[in-house]
C-alpha cells in the first residue's frame, strides 16, 4: 500500500465535514479496498480519487490532497465543497482530470494554469467562482474539455488558442466583450447567459457545430420526385390499402363495449377491405423504403394491436416473407391534406441510423395511416419497466443504456437539423417511442406527429416528459425536446417511470424527486438498484445524472442544445475511459468485456453506493 497517499487520504477524510461515510479503514488496503480511490498496477501510488456525490461540505483541508503527488484523476464533484480553489494543488502536477462541478467554491480561478501541463479535462462549473478566467489557461497544450459555466466569472474572455479543446462552456457568467476569434468556432449556447456584445448579432459568429451525423439536404430534395414515382405505384397498390384501414377502421371505430377487443389478436388486415375505398386518395411510400413488400402480403398478414397511445392504435402486422411492420392509424389529426403530406415529406425523407424510418403515409378525408420498421425487441420502456419484481425479468445494463442515450440523443439532434417549414422537433420523447437499432444504439420513433394533431391533454405517462412551459402539445419546441430527453436520462439513471402514483393517489414527479434527492447530497441513492450489479459505473452515472439535470432546466434558454447534448452524452464514455489510468496501469482488464475495457477498475462506489 502507499502509506504516504493512504495517509493523506485519511488525513482529508478527516478534516473535512461529511455526511456519509465511507469504508476508508487504516487496517484495509487502500488500494484493495477503498470506495473511490485507485492505484497504479504495482500498487505504490494513488493515481485517481473519485468521490462523487459523496456529502463533503466545507473547504478542502490544506495540505492533505496535494501530498498525492502522483494523482492524475481527481473527481470531488456533486458535493457541498466551498472555500477557494485549493493553492496547494498546483502540487498535483500529472493531474490530467479535474472534476470540481456542483460544489459551492467561491473566490478568483487560479492564476497560473501552467503548472498542469497534462490536464486534459477541467470542469469547475456550476460553482461561485469569481474574477477573470486566467490567460493561462492556453498554456495547456492538451486541454480537450473546459467548463466554466454557472459561476459568476467577469471580465472578457481571453484569447485561447488551444487547438487541442472540443468542449467550451462559459454559459451563464457575467462575462462582458467579445467573444475571441479563436473561440468562436463552439455553439453560441456555450456563452450565452453573459453580457456579452456580440452575443447577439445575428453573425456568422457562432456557428451551430454539426451533430455527430450530417443531415442529407440531398436526401430530402432528392424525396419529391421519388414520392411522385411512389406515388404511381401507390395507385396501383389503392385498392389494397383501402382494405387496410377499412379493417382497421372497423377494428377502432367502435368506441364502446368493444375497445377491449382491441387488445386482442386481429384474424387478418384483409378484414373489411369490402368497404368502398377511396380512390382518389393513395399510399405514399418513401424512398429507401423496400418496395418488395408486398402490400398483398401486408393484407395476408394477422394484424396485432401493439397498444394505443397519444395518436390512436398502432398495430404489428405481420407479414408472410418479407418482415413484419407497423401501422399507427392515427385520430385526431388537426391540419388538412397539404400540411399533413408536407410534413410526412420531411419526416419521411429522415434517413438516420437512430431516427425509426417513416415507411409510407396514407392520408384520406376519413383515415390517416403512417408505417414503420417494426423492432421485435420492444420499447426501451418495456425493456426498462416490463416485469420488474418479477421472475423471469432481464435488466436492462449499464452498456445498453448508455447506447440508448446516446442513440437517442444523436437521432434527436439530427431531427432538429431538419427544417419542416419551421424548425423541426420530435415532440413526443419518450420511452415507449424509443427502441433499439441494429448495433443496440437508441433510435426515436414518432418523429413530429404531434405537429399535426390536436392539442391534447397528455396522458399521465407523456405528461412526464412533457417542460413545464409546453401548454399546447403542438407548440412542442426543440429546447422542450431537450427537457423530455433530460427525462429519459433520468429514467434510464433511476430505473423508475416519469409519473408515479404512490400508494395513495399522491403523484410523484421524476424530475422533482431527482432534483429534492440530489439537493439532500444523497446522489447515490437515485440509481437504479439494477445498477448497482455493474462495477465502477458510478462515475459514469453521476456525469449523467449531471447532463440530464441540466437538460431539465426549468427555464427553455437554460437547456442547452441538443448537438452539445450529444457531446456530453458521447463524453461520459470517453471522458471516463481517457482520463482514467491507462490499461498498461490496470493489467486486471486485460481480457475485458466491451463494459469493463471502458470504465476500468478505478471506482467501487457503485457496489457501496448505498453507504454513501
Ligand atoms: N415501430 C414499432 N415497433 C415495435 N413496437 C412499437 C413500434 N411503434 C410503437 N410500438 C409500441 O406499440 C405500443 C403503442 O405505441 P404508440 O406509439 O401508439 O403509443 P405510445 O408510444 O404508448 O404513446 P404515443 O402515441 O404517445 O407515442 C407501444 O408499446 C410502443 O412501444
Amino acid at each position: 500500500d502507499p502509506v504516504e497517499d493512504k495517509q493523506a487520504l485519511l488525513d482529508f477524510f478527516h478534516n473535512i465535514s461529511h455526511s456519509h461515510s465511507l469504508n476508508w479503514k487504516e487496517k484495509t488496503s487502500v488500494c484493495k479496498t477503498w470506495t473511490g480511490v485507485t492505484c497504479n498496477s504495482n500498487q505504490s501510488r494513488v493515481i485517481a480519487v473519485r468521490l462523487p456525490g459523496a456529502g463533503l461540505q466545507g473547504p478542502i483541508p490544506s495540505n492533505t490532497l496535494s501530498r498525492l503527488s502522483a494523482i492524475q484523476f481527481l473527481s470531488l464533484r456533486l458535493n457541498a465543497i466551498s472555500g477557494p480553489f485549493p493553492s496547494d494543488f498546483s502540487k498535483l502536477v500529472n493531474l490530467n482530470s479535474l472534476h470540481l462541478q456542483y460544489n459551492k467554491f467561491s473566490g478568483p480561478l487560479p492564476s497560473d494554469f501552467s503548472v498542469w501541463q497534462n490536464l486534459s479535462i477541467i470542469d469547475l462549473s456550476d460553482n461561485g467562482f469569481n474574477g477573470t478566467i486566467p490567460s493561462s489557461i492556453s498554456n495547456l497544450t492538451h486541454l480537450t474539455y473546459l467548463n466554466l459555466s454557472n459561476n459568476s466569472l467577469s471580465g472578457e474572455i481571453p484569447d485561447l488558442n488551444i487547438p487541442s479543446l472540443q468542449l467550451l462552456n462559459l454559459a451563464n457568467n457575467s462575462l462582458t466583450g467579445s467573444v475571441p476569434k479563436s473561440l468562436q468556432r463552439f455553439p453560441s449556447s456555450m456563452f450565452s447567459g453573459n453580457n456579452l456584445t456580440v452575443e447577439n448579432a445575428p453573425s456568422p459568429a457562432f456557428p451551430v457545430q454539426p451533430p455527430s451525423a450530417q443531415p442529407s439536404k440531398k436526401g430530402i430534395k432528392l424525396s419529391e420526385p421519388a414520392i411522385l414515382g411512389i406515388v404511381i405505384v401507390g395507385c396501383v397498390l389503392l385498392f389494397v390499402i383501402a382494405a387496410v384501414f377499412m379493417m382497421l377502421c372497423c377494428a377502432n371505430g367502435r368506441k364502446d363495449g368493444v375497445q377491449g377487443k382491441e387488445k386482442k389478436k386481429e384474424a387478418s388486415l384483409k378484414k373489411g377491405a369490402s368497404e368502398k375505398p377511396d380512390k382518389s386518395e393513395k399510399l405514399v411510400f418513401f424512398e429507401g423504403t423496400n418496395l418488395a413488400f408486398d402490400l398483398e402480403d401486408l393484407l395476408r398478414a394477422s394484424a396485432e394491436v401493439l397498444g394505443k397511445g397519444t395518436f390512436g392504435t398502432t398495430y404489428k402486422a405481420a407479414l408472410e416473407d418479407a418482415g413484419t411492420v407497423v401501422v399507427k392509424r392515427l385520430k385526431e389529426v388537426s391540419v388538412g391534406k397539404r400540411e399533413f403530406e408536407q410534413q410526412m415529406e420531411v419526416i419521411g425523407s429522415i434517413r438516420h441510423e437512430n431516427v425509426a424510418a417513416l415507411r409510407a403515409y396514407y392520408y384520406s378525408k376519413e383515415e390517416k395511416l403512417v408505417v414503420y420498421d417494426y423492432y421485435d425487441q420492444g420499447s426501451v420502456s418495456a425493456m426498462l419497466h416490463g416485469k420488474r419484481g418479477e421472475e423471469g425479468r432481464i435488466p436492462l445494463d449499464w452498456e445498453t443504456r448508455l447506447r440508448i442515450a446516446i442513440g437517442a440523443a444523436r437521432g434527436i439532434a439530427y431531427v432538429h437539423t431538419q427544417s419542416g417549414g419551421n424548425k423541426l422537433v420530435h415532440g413526443n420523447l419518450k420511452a415507449s417511442n424509443i427502441f433499439l437499432n441494429s448495433e443496440r444504439y437508441g433510435c426515436v420513433s414518432d418523429v413530429g406527429l404531434v405537429a399535426l394533431m390536436n392539442p391534447m391533454p397528455a396522458p399521465m405517462r407523456a405528461a412526464g416528459y412533457r417542460a413545464p412551459e409546453v401548454t399546447d402539445t403542438r407548440k412542442a419546441t426543440q429546447a422542450s425536446d431537450v427537457y423530455s430527453f433530460g427525462v429519459l436520462l433520468l429514467e434510464l439513471l433511476t430505473g423508475k417511470s416519469p409519473i408515479q402514483t404512490t400508494g395513495g393517489h399522491e403523484i410523484v414527479h421524476l424530475v422533482r424527486w431527482v432534483n429534492s434527492v440530489v439537493r439532500e447530497e444523497w446522489t447515490a441513492e437515485v440509481f437504479d438498484i439494477e445498477l448497482l450489479r455493474y462495477p465502477n459505473i458510478e462515475e459514469e452515472m453521476v456525469e449523467m445524472l449531471q447532463i440530464g439535470m441540466t437538460c431539465v432546466a426549468r427555464m427553455p434558454e437554460d437547456r442547452p442544445k441538443m448537438p452539445d447534448v450529444v457531446k456530453l452524452v458521447e463524453e461520459v464514455r470517453r471522458v471516463n475511459t481517457g482520463s482514467r489510468p491507462s490499461a498498461e496501469l490496470r493489467p486486471e482488464i486485460t481480457n475485458p468485456t466491451p463494459i469493463a475495457a471502458d470504465i476500468g477498475a478505478a471506482t467501487a462506489l457503485a457496489s457501496s453506493s448505498t453507504t454513501l
